[in-house]
């Protein structure tokens, strides 16, 4: 193609048409996954933070597709997702949730308890304190970056620090993948030119843009890294360690 790149859809309808095919064309998640995400949708007003059940289909792919058996979860918020990767690396897997909220991690924690989920532990606290001290005696399969933007660049750098070639206690395995979500946040991290904001303050907004730019760069700087960034759903970027 001209150019090089794939335009997505030509307009709208035929897109929700294409994602909802596509969704529709990959395995099934579990009931009780779709079930609670029907759940969290219905009860909450601040629902749009759940991932959707489409894009949880790639994560139990991926998590699959590497064998993936200990996953690290930087913002939980009711459990949606932790449920998914304590499905992904099944009972003998580990998931362990940073939370800045102590509520949303007493919800998750209940809600992965009425489900006989048990190999879940959460961590409640601000994640720029909570990652550093994480210190596992075997290193994360899959860290699953989700909570504050802004904080992107410096969870990176903290899990980079600390899953140095031959560490002991490191954080991410060689060959492990970080998999962070919202890096395009709706476009404007590549485009400028939009208008719209997710907040009324337009200097918060533009400087939260500018740490997922900053985050986006460092990735693809790195040498320790290889990635690829979808620019599926909110911008999913699967990162690669490789040492
Ligand atoms: C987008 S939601 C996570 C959604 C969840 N991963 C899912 O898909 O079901 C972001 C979460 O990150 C949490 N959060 C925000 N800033 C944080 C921080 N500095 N440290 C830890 N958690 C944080 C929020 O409280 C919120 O629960």
């Amino acid at each position: 193609m001209k150019g090089g790149y794939t335009r997505l859809f030509d307009d709208q309808a035929s897109g929700d048409k294409v994602s909802e095919y596509a969704d529709a064309h990959s395995t099934p998640l579990p009931a009780h996954i779709t079930a609670y995400h029907a759940h969290a949708s219905a009860s909450r007003h601040d629902s749009e933070m759940l991932s959707s059940n489409f894009q949880s289909k790639l994560h139990l792919f991926l998590a699959r597709s590497i064998g993936a058996k200990r996953v690290l979860e930087v913002g939980v918020y009711v459990g949606y997702s932790a449920m998914l990767w304590a499905h992904a690396t099944g009972p003998d897997g580990l998931v362990t949730g940073l939370e800045y909220s102590p509520e949303l991690a007493e919800i998750a924690q209940d809600a992965l308890a009425k489900e006989g989920i048990n190999n879940v532990e959460i961590i409640v606290g601000n994640a720029a304190e909570t990652l550093p001290k994480v210190s596992p005696s075997t290193p994360y399969d899959i860290i699953f970056l989700d909570a504050d933007k802004p904080g992107y660049s410096n969870y990176l750098s903290i899990i980079l620090a600390n899953s140095q070639p031959g560490s002991k206690n490191r954080l991410l395995r060689p060959g492990g993948l970080i998999i962070a979500d919202n890096v395009l946040r709706r476009g404007h991290v590549a485009d400028s030119s939009r208008t719209d904001r997710e907040v009324e303050d337009a200097g918060l907004w533009n400087s939260h843009i500018e740490a997922v730019r900053k985050f986006n760069d460092q990735v693809v700087g790195e040498k320790r890294l290889e990635s690829f960034l979808t620019p599926l759903w909110d911008g999913l970027s699967m990162i690669r360690l490789v040492d």
